[in-house]
């Protein structure tokens, strides 16, 4: 570790979805890893194995897409055995009234502008999901959720405000205690919720992080100093050129084209 560096915490965004392949706004839909997206996990264990990175327990969502990239990578790391955490609370932000429409199709009809707020905005959510949604019932009385969040706590959208809200208790509660007790960490989870993780480690502005765009599948380390201040900061572990094509195309995402 880097001089004053004292913990250590890896996070990856899953690799491609297939609602990412379709260019959909998926939030707490549970789409699966795409044929590229499970490549992607295959290829950061690689890189993780190549870098001997060790760890001792690993944090993940409770969505399949986040799940199966830890376990990929995990295999690929011979580390299965390490104890995994999941929670609701490390999901990705509840996309409200937008979950399952295509982005392109979405600023065609509303702008590119509006989208851009939706996506990328730090406190102005989306519209709601109403009750008549496609996806409503899948989500909301899906038996993963039968004991937590509460009906209260139970989003039917969310901002980026909103996400950290009920991410960062967690990130403090469950994550913190085992950095400090001298474990290096491993979380697979999503691209906004680790922007709110991020947006907090490195103290981004409020506007500073509209313009942060996670790609898929690369994972990116933390060093932190004892008062949990990054020495080394989002530090992919990919070549630059690639991290930098993967981050434009996802900003791209909310084009007409
Ligand atoms: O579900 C999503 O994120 P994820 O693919 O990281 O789980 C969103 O559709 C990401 O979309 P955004 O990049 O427009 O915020």
């Amino acid at each position: 570790m880097e001089a004053g560096a004292k913990y250590r915490v890896v996070m990856v965004r899953h690799g491609e979805s297939e609602w990412n392949e379709k260019n959909l706004f998926c939030g707490w839909y549970d789409a699966d890893l795409s044929a590229k997206g499970a490549e992607e996990a295959e290829q950061a264990a690689k890189t993780l194995a190549g870098s001997g990175y060790k760890f001792d327990v690993a944090f993940t969502s409770v969505l399949k897409r986040a799940n199966k990239t830890l376990e990929a990578i995990l295999k690929g790391l011979k580390q299965e055995n390490i104890p995994v955490n999941k929670s609701w609370r490390l999901n990705e932000r509840h996309y409200g009234g937008l979950t399952g429409l295509n982005k392109s199709e979405t600023a065609a009809k509303y702008g590119e502008a509006q989208v851009q707020i939706w996506r990328r905005s730090f406190d102005v959510p989306p519209p709601p999901m109403e009750e008549s949604n496609k996806y409503y019932k899948e989500i909301v009385e899906d038996p993963r959720y039968a004991k937590e969040p509460t009906k209260e706590e139970f989003p039917m959208f969310e901002s980026l405000k909103l996400t950290i809200a009920r991410t960062l208790p967690y990130w403090e509660g469950s994550i913190v205690p085992e950095l400090k007790a001298g474990k290096t960490v491993l979380i697979a989870a999503h691209g906004n919720s680790l922007r709110g993780i991020v947006k907090h480690l490195d103290a981004i502005s409020d506007d500073g992080i509209m313009s942060l765009n996670l790609p898929t599948g690369i994972p990116f380390e933390y060093q932190l100093d004892e008062n949990l201040k990054p020495v080394v900061s989002m530090k992919f572990l990919g070549d630059e050129e690639t991290v930098k094509k993967a981050m434009e195309a996802v900003a791209a995402q909310g084009k007409a084209k």
